[in-house]
């Protein structure tokens, strides 16, 4: 076992598990990429000994009839209906076990239960009465989905050919009164949430992973969690979940293109309450008040999604924002909605109803995790691995010849029909052999040649959002009103280009992705195929013609490595090439967009005429020492290496404006400026790439708008 402080959005287990190329099985979709998906709704009716006062008729598989007691029913859809006799079985194998699927694919996939208190959520997340339970049978008929989730994920793992490429860990939380706490380590006291600057990737700090390769191991921290967990009796339910449940099963796959990893997140939510109907007091009822908070934050989030709102708050709560990527599209979602039957609970069965109905109509588009840790070396990598699988295969059939020497007499006692015969038959395979050869090499090509593009458009892709970028902080922030049609109209054509562009390229690498994956499978099925023949050589080699037809199919696998070797070298060369000039251009903005700073810094010293600090004289010094050194290594360097940041000397009416030094004052301690007119970074420079040229425009001198709090006057 293995534990680790984990993330909650990012495994980042320690090793542990195992290992195997084994083909993942066909995902609930067979999504690759995005494709537009549906959260899956399902209602679960929990039993009852009530006949007579009830609001609930299961109508079909999909659909209820619901009386709010007006003897009216309405009728409800759904993707899925339970009534009260549905086994834990049937739960899981309807909601969860496609899941599992798309997980052991590298899928994030996710389902939460939700209802009011006592609508029977924990019976189907854990089962009957998790607290109690002492059983470490995950195969019991009565184990909640939790547990089904985690013996299928381990049972496939374990009949897999190569059981040592997957590795399995868990994280189990609990949110109670808005304080994260780890089921799995309950010592740890309260965790803080932490996200990324972009508010993308959450985390919990301190919250422990656990890598594991026993599912008894798994069972138990599950069952110990659950005991940690906050629940305590109400009115409503005598054995009621006070908090939210989050379980976070990853699984990493290695396979020859890099570690997959999906990730199935478990969630029993608290329920929903009434404080007057649990009649709930002091510690109780600030409880409630808090699970009703969280799942209003859920409610809302539901509402915009479901209403295709363009701007989501995950923040109003800590369960939200934990389930944001579940719930905005970058996973397979399923949310299970428990409602109970008895007339009494008309009105929270109804707004379980009416919240279910909504979450419906919520469409996202899925987004595949993908690989957690390649790209980074490739091509390097992946030709390594193509390599050593043709070496490998040299290895095999030289071990045929050394373990099968021919008998001496063996081929004069066999008589001329039989050696016909025998030599067909070798013939036969021989040509099988290099057939099944030729196909794999090509295929191999084929699918070297979709990942370089693949790496190819990658880049292009950033090429473009650089683009974007530079030309929105142009259009947006840098540049005067003065000319802003000019710009805006030089921008917006490179912006749409850009867009455009990119548009484009997302396309082109969706039907690439596609390439690789149909290859990769037609592959894997040609090297069974190739295996299967190699096997059969061993019976047949009986003589040194035999021998030497071996000896050849060995050296046509040796030089096709080479070939692949050198390719390899090349291809990695070019995408280095590609990965540098891109870092080129990232380095140039940013030297631009500092060589703005300081031209707007300087515009503002000269007007204001502002004292210059000491500091400010000695860096402005060194920088003059730079550009001079700079000027002098011109003669041979590029053109913009030598160019000065642009800026306009005092007295200069125009960006455009000829002057050729600075006229500040004579003693000025400032570079000298070169006319932007006259230089010729912008057409030879690799802003360039960024699109049409365009100078920068600063305020006019006397019309700039400073604040006198930005600028300290020179004292006189
Ligand atoms: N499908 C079911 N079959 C048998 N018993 C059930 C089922 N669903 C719920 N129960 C029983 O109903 C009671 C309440 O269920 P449970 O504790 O799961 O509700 P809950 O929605 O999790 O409540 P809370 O939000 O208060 O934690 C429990 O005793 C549970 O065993």
């Amino acid at each position: 076992m293995n534990r680790n402080n984990g993330n909650w959005s990012s495994g980042s287990g320690g090793s542990g598990g195992s290992t195997s190329s084994a083909m993942p099985p066909q995902t609930s979709g067979g999504v690759v990429g995005q494709a537009e998906e549906k959260l899956v709704v399902a209602v679960r009716v929990r039993p009852t000994s009530e006949v007579n006062d009830r609001c609930i008729e299961v109508s079909s598989n999909t659909s209820l009839l619901f009386d709010d007691g007006s003897n009216r029913p309405r009728r409800y859809a759904y993707d899925f209906v339970f009534g009260e006799d549905a086994s834990q079985e049937m739960v899981y194998e309807r909601t969860t076990a496609p899941l599992v699927k798309d997980v052991l694919n590298g899928l994030q996939a996710a389902v939460f239960a939700y209802g009011a208190t006592g609508s029977g959520k924990t019976h189907t997340m854990l089962g009957p009465n998790p607290r109690r339970s002492t059983t470490n049978d995950s195969q019991s008929p009565t184990v909640g989905l939790m547990l089904q989730a985690i013996e299928s994920i381990f049972k496939y793992v374990e009949s897999s050919d190569d059981s040592k490429n997957f590795r399995v860990s868990i994280s189990y939380l609990e949110i109670y009164n808005e304080l994260i706490r780890d089921l799995l380590n309950p010592g740890a006291g309260t965790l803080e949430l932490r996200e990324d600057n972009r508010g993308q990737k959450i985390t919990v700090a301190g919250l422990s992973e656990i890598t594991t390769t026993s599912r008894q191991e798994v069972v138990s921290l599950l069952l110990k969690g659950n005991k940690a967990r906050t629940m305590e009796p109400t009115a409503a339910n005598q054995t009621s979940s006070r908090s939210h449940a989050l379980l976070s099963i990853i699984v990493q796959i290695r396979t020859s293109l890099g570690t997959k990893q999906g990730r199935l997140f478990l969630t029993d939510l608290a329920g929903s309450e009434r404080a007057k109907k649990t009649k709930n007091h002091g510690k109780r009822l600030q409880e409630g008040a808090h699970i009703n908070r969280s799942l209003l934050a859920l409610g809302n989030c539901i509402n915009a999604l479901s209403g295709g709102a363009r701007y989501v708050n995950y923040r109003d709560s800590k369960l939200t924002r934990l389930l944001k990527e579940a719930l905005s599209g970058k996973c397979k979602t399923v949310m299970i909605a428990h409602v109970a039957p008895e007339g009494k609970h008309r009105d929270e069965t109804k707004n379980t109803l009416v919240y279910a109905d909504r979450a419906n109509s919520i469409t996202t588009r899925l987004q595949n995790t993908g690989y957690i840790e390649h790209n980074k070396d490739f091509p390097m990598k992946h030709y390594q691995s193509l390599v050593s699988d043709l070496r490998e295969e040299v290895t095999r059939l030289r071990s045929k010849m050394l373990t099968e020497r021919p008998r001496s007499g063996a081929a004069v006692n066999r008589n001329t029909v039989d050696d016909e015969k025998r030599k067909a038959e070798l013939r036969y395979l021989r040509e099988q052999i290099v057939l099944t050869f030729k196909q794999q090499m090509k295929l191999r090509r084929k699918l070297l040649e979709a990942e370089s593009h693949l790496l190819g458009l990658e880049l292009d892709a950033e090429r473009q959002h650089m683009i974007i970028s530079h030309w929105q902080g142009r259009m947006g922030k840098l540049y005067d009103t003065q000319a802003e049609e000019d710009i805006e109209s030089e921008g917006t054509v490179a912006l749409k280009n850009a867009w455009g562009e990119l548009a484009a390229i997302e396309k082109e690498s969706r039907r690439y992705k596609e390439i690789r994956e149909r290859t990769e499978q037609e592959l894997e099925l040609c090297r069974q195929k190739g295996v299967q023949l190699e096997d059969e050589l061993p019976e047949r080699i009986s003589s040194d013609e035999e021998r030497e037809l071996l000896a050849l199919l060995c050296r046509v696998h040796e030089l096709e490595a080479d070939k692949v070797s050198l390719q390899a070298e090349r291809l990695a060369r070019q995408a280095e090439l590609r990965r540098r000039d891109l870092q080129l251009l990232r380095a140039e903005r940013q030297r631009r967009l500092c060589e703005d700073i300081i031209s707007s810094q300087r515009r503002l010293i000269e007007d204001g005429h502002v004292e210059l600090p000491d500091e400010l004289r000695e860096l402005y010094s060194l920088y003059q020492q730079e550009i001079h050194s700079s000027s002098v290594s011109t003669a041979v360097g590029s053109s913009y290496e030598r160019k000065l940041p642009p800026i306009y000397s005092a007295g200069s009416n125009s960006p455009g404006s000829s002057s050729s030094s600075s006229e500040w004052i004579p003693s000025s301690p400032l570079p000298v400026i070169d006319d932007p007119t006259t230089t010729t970074f912008n057409q030879d420079g690799p802003d360039r790439l960024m699109g049409p040229p365009v100078n920068a425009r600063l305020p006019k001198i006397g019309s700039s708008r400073r604040r006198p709090s930005q600028v300290r006057r020179k004292a006189t």
